[in-house]
């Protein structure tokens, strides 16, 4: 079975009747959207906050009932993939473009639950070069200042022009070689002008389900 098969619908036995839940995005996350949409078929009683418009798109399609962020204050617990996951919890994310939605549901979650295949646990964060949400004014600014960390970044390209995410802002890929202090790095990148989000989720991973190629399941808690 494909190893995201596996972890997407593993994650879907922590989620009970009643509960307010965050979506998130990617080809993953898409195992766990399809099995619950079973459930809820058979009387699972749920409410969804789409991390994405692709997601969004997906759960309506598939009849998962969905409630907007702004509406609510609060999520029960997030189910989201993740492009790394150290030993520490901490994450890069972002591969799909949708972390800054990311970021904002699972900070309001009481649990987030990553669902990966065993290639995305690593020992150092930095192999996948770490997401950055930009404005688009002035991002060659922004660009250069995030440099000075120590990386290379790359504006996100797709179809010859320049990826535009949901929130309507550029992503650069930033190639550091190997990430030392996720906490530090995060705040430091916060705090540049320009920048909106990056992909390092500190302290927020709760669980990871992570599907083996044996097919078996490892799951790591905090
Ligand atoms: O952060 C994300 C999207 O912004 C995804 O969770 C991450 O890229 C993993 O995606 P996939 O499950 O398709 O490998």
């Amino acid at each position: 079975m494909d190893n995201k098969k596996l972890a997407g619908e593993k994650a879907v036995e922590y989620v009970t009747d009643g509960m307010f839940l965050g979506l998130g995005t990617g080809s993953t996350v898409y195992w766990t959207i399809l099995k619950l949409a079973e459930l809820v078929k058979r009387g699972l009683d749920i409410k969804g906050v789409p991390t994405s418009k692709n997601t969004e798109k997906l759960a309506k399609e598939l009849g998962i009932p969905l409630v907007s962020l702004s509406s609510i204050n609060h999520l029960d617990l997030t189910i989201d993939g993740a492009d790394e996951v150290n030993p520490n919890l901490e994450l890069i994310k972002g591969g799909g473009g949708a972390l800054l939605r990311e970021k904002m549901v699972a900070s309001i979650s009481e649990s987030l639950i990553i669902i990966i295949d065993e290639s995305k646990y690593v020992t150092n964060l930095g192999e996948f070069p770490l997401p950055v949400e930009i404005v688009q004014f002035g991002w060659e600014i922004t660009s250069n200042q995030i440099s000075r960390l120590g990386c290379n970044p790359k504006l996100r390209i797709k179809d010859n022009s320049p990826f535009i995410t949901d929130n309507g802002n550029y992503i650069l890929d930033c190639y550091f070689e190997k990430i030392q202090d996720a906490y530090k790095l995060n705040g430091t990148l916060n705090m540049i002008p320009g920048v909106v989000e990056n992909g390092l989720f500190v302290n927020m991973a709760d669980t990871i389900v992570i599907g083996n190629k044996n097919a078996t399941i490892d799951i790591s808690h905090k």
